[in-house]
């Protein structure tokens, strides 16, 4: 198996973040360092073009170590695909729009894109995957943690995750 070494901007080491299963070896170890991931590190990576013949869907182990780093993200299985979902309820049906809106900008400077759903006016449903491979690569969580990291509290309800 290949690895790709990676400088981690906010942890003075260097560890394997991805290799060639489309996987974030986060907790791996190398050079006698642990590399630790959080979900601030998956916030400030960056989505990598999925047109790349290595990528590869994450296995459904790797994929329920890094759910853990995305809060309120949930694994679910389509099919045989796994998916990441996510839904809120936002205070007006505008303010669902206006959600999308942030999300949509942070999609495209990523160039990952999620499927974003509003139904039943208030319900906002957002689900990633990666469709090149048809299932979960780090591009996924990298875009779920960017999405958890946006300002959008004023748009949702007291109560907000479903
Ligand atoms: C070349 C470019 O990276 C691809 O077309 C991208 C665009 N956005 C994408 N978004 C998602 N979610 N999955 C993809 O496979 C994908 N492919």
């Amino acid at each position: 198996m290949k690895f790709l070494l990676k400088y981690s901007s906010n942890s003075r080491v260097f560890g394997i973040l991805q290799n060639n299963m489309g996987v974030s070896s986060c907790r791996k170890s190398v050079c006698g360092f642990r590399a630790l991931c959080t979900a601030k590190d998956l916030s400030i990576k960056k989505c990598v073009p999925c047109n790349s013949k290595d990528l590869q869907p994450m296995t459904e182990q790797a994929a329920s170590d890094l759910i853990t780093k995305v809060d309120g993200w949930n694994l679910v299985s389509e099919g045989d695909a796994l998916r990441l979902k996510k839904s809120w309820k936002v205070k007006t049906f505008t303010k669902g729009l206006e959600l999308f809106k942030l999300i949509a900008d942070v999609a495209e400077a990523e160039g990952h894109h999620p499927d974003l759903h509003l139904v039943g006016w208030n319900n906002v449903t957002v689900e990633i995957w990666t469709h090149a491979v048809g299932g979960l690569t780090e591009n996924d969580f990298i875009l779920a943690a960017k999405i958890n990291a946006l300002n959008m509290q004023h748009l949702l309800r007291r109560n907000a995750t479903n």
